[in-house]
């Protein structure tokens, strides 16, 4: 089962059985996906091969731009616990709500609400469970 994920809405969407990524399962478009990978080839969710190779080149740069992501996300997380360590060790607050308040905005500004929720997720992840 997927982990639930925050809808632009700010609801929160759960997938359902069959809904996507299950091979045999029901693509977003409800159309039913092939139930296997053709010769070992990843699947790509069309019988088109030219499609198919496209899909396979941009899948490679996504997936490198998701470890990136991930890389850069923990990288952000860990610095942000030393600042709350040393800030703390000093004498000084866990958190700072100004700067978070900047944050949320730049976020918001760059990416709209989903910006916010982005950037929500980020402050979580430095500082923890509040
Ligand atoms: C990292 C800091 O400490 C906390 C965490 C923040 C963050 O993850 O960006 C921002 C403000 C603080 O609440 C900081 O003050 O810069």
């Amino acid at each position: 089962m997927m982990a639930d994920v925050v809808e632009q809405s700010g609801g929160v969407a759960q997938s359902r059985p069959g809904d996507e990524h299950e091979a045999g399962g029901r693509a977003g478009d409800g159309r039913r996906e092939p139930a296997s990978t053709a010769g070992g080839t990843p699947r790509t969710g069309t019988d088109d091969s030219a499609a198919a190779a496209r899909i396979v080149g941009i899948r490679e740069r996504i997936d490198e731009i998701d470890r990136t992501v991930i890389e850069l996300w923990q990288e952000r997380a860990a610095l942000s616990q030393e600042v709350g360590a040393t800030r703390m060790a000093s004498g000084g607050t866990r958190l700072v709500l100004s700067r978070e308040r900047e944050i949320l905005e730049r976020f918001r500004q760059a990416l709209g609400a989903d910006g916010t929720q982005l950037a929500l997720l980020l402050l979580r992840a430095g500082r923890g469970p509040l």
